[in-house]
């Protein structure tokens, strides 16, 4: 493969241990890797130049967490809620019934094409979830299609009971033969612990099974009121658990606690359970903003993500998740921006491969059409991405 100069670069924000950001600057891409990063004036040759003609790089957004594979539409739903109607677990149903009808064609098309949109906003690494699905089939088909499309692939079997079930031989089926069935395409599990979804004997259950057959874990936890499920995730030596709009003082502080490990200056050391705030998801809920303020001075390893779904959060605009953390979350810029991508990382442990702009990571960054990465914040709403390489390859203009 041949390697390609970005020359030109106003601003580059790397996103490395040092959190390093360089004024007239250059990258050089190998193949799928970073091969060099330094002051334009001292850039090597390379066989293809682009002049980035004064444009901020930064490295590609990290979205931890997604629900891409689903058919159908809650417009009416959302309408609702806009006019005072709560979110329930439950709505998720809708989903499982028009994601079922759907032929793998469809369901390919779908996510494919939430793929391409995702990517053209600055998206170069991206999990997605199974998890309206609900039977063995369904879950297992789910996984098999996001596992041809996303770089990881989670399960979430536990993410609603489905109507008429009894939820725990529904339960027993997530731990079981479904499990069984999902396990060549997910390297994660996750459990939706929550009022209306599964209550913490429930979650213990599912976490438990699934850390034994050799997933990784995360759970979706305190998004709709406070709960178990930040502690249980920490109990549980999850990767992530991910809303937490609800916490209180002793969840703060059990995920401060699983960070003691951690080196932050290095960016090396035992990883903790980072917490994954969804913004887009608590605007369209209608839920508290997750204290991204609170964790971060906690020293709580925190991760922005998209959520992306047709329920709670159907965008998959991290520049706007990383605009409104900044404007409704109080994190700087540079907080926002490193959650959204090396948080990301962080989130699905592949810190040491994506995440930031250094020599030998993937090379995934993106250009935006500004200045500076603060233009993200400050020129909200504006389609800043231009263009964006995902594993060396160009995207967009
Ligand atoms: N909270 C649970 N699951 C999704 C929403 C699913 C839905 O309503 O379709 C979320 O992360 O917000
Ligand atoms: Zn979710």
């Amino acid at each position: 493969m041949s390697a390609t100069l970005i020359t030109n670069i106003a601003e580059l924000t790397t996103q490395d241990p040092e959190r390093r950001v360089l004024a007239d600057a250059a990258v050089v891409l190998d193949g799928d890797r970073i091969a060099w990063i330094g002051p334009a004036a001292a850039a090597p040759a390379a066989d293809e130049a682009y002049d980035a003609a004064g444009r901020a790089a930064l490295p590609g957004w990290v979205d931890s967490h997604t629900h891409l594979v689903f058919a159908g539409d809650r417009s009416a739903e959302f309408e609702a809620r806009m006019a005072g109607r709560e979110y329930a677990a439950g709505g998720i149903a809708v989903t499982t019934d028009a994601t079922r009808a759907a032929g793998d064609y469809e369901l390919t098309r779908l996510l494919l094409g939430r793929v391409a949109e995702a990517v053209a906003g600055g998206t170069t690494y991206l999990e997605t979830k199974t998890g309206y699905g609900l039977s063995v089939e369904e879950e297992s088909r789910h996984a098999r299609i996001a596992s041809t499309v996303a770089d990881q692939v989670t399960y979430l079997g536990a993410h609603l009971v489905p109507a008429r079930a009894d939820a725990d031989e529904y339960t027993d089926l997530v731990c079981g033969g479904m499990l069984a069935a999902v396990l060549p395409y997910v390297s994660w599990a996750d459990v939706f612990c929550e009022r209306g979804a599964f209550t913490e004997e429930q979650s213990r259950r599912v976490l438990d099974a699934c850390r034994r057959a050799g997933l990784g874990l995360r759970v979706h936890g305190n998004q709709l009121g406070p709960g178990p499920g930040v502690r249980l995730a920490v109990e549980f030596g999850a990767a992530s658990v991910d809303h937490v709009n609800h916490l209180d003082d002793d969840d703060v502080a059990a995920l401060a606690g699983s960070w003691s490990g951690w080196d932050p200056a290095a960016a090396r050391g035992a990883r903790g359970t980072v917490a994954t705030c969804l913004p887009a998801c608590d605007l369209s809920t209608r839920q508290p903003l997750a204290p991204g303020r609170r964790l971060v001075d906690a020293g709580v390893e925190i991760a922005l993500a998209s959520n992306c779904n047709p329920g709670t959060s159907y965008t998959t605009s991290m520049n706007f998740c990383v605009a409104t953390a900044v404007l409704q979350m109080r994190l700087t810029v540079d907080e926002a921006v490193r959650a959204a991508t090396f948080g990301g990382a962080l989130a699905l442990g592949v810190q040491d491969s994506v995440g930031s702009l250094e020599v030998g990571k993937r090379a995934d960054l993106q250009l935006l059409n500004a200045p500076s990465a603060t233009h993200l914040a400050y020129r909200p709403g504006m389609p800043l991405t231009g263009a964006v390489w995902r594993a060396g390859v160009r995207h967009g203009g």
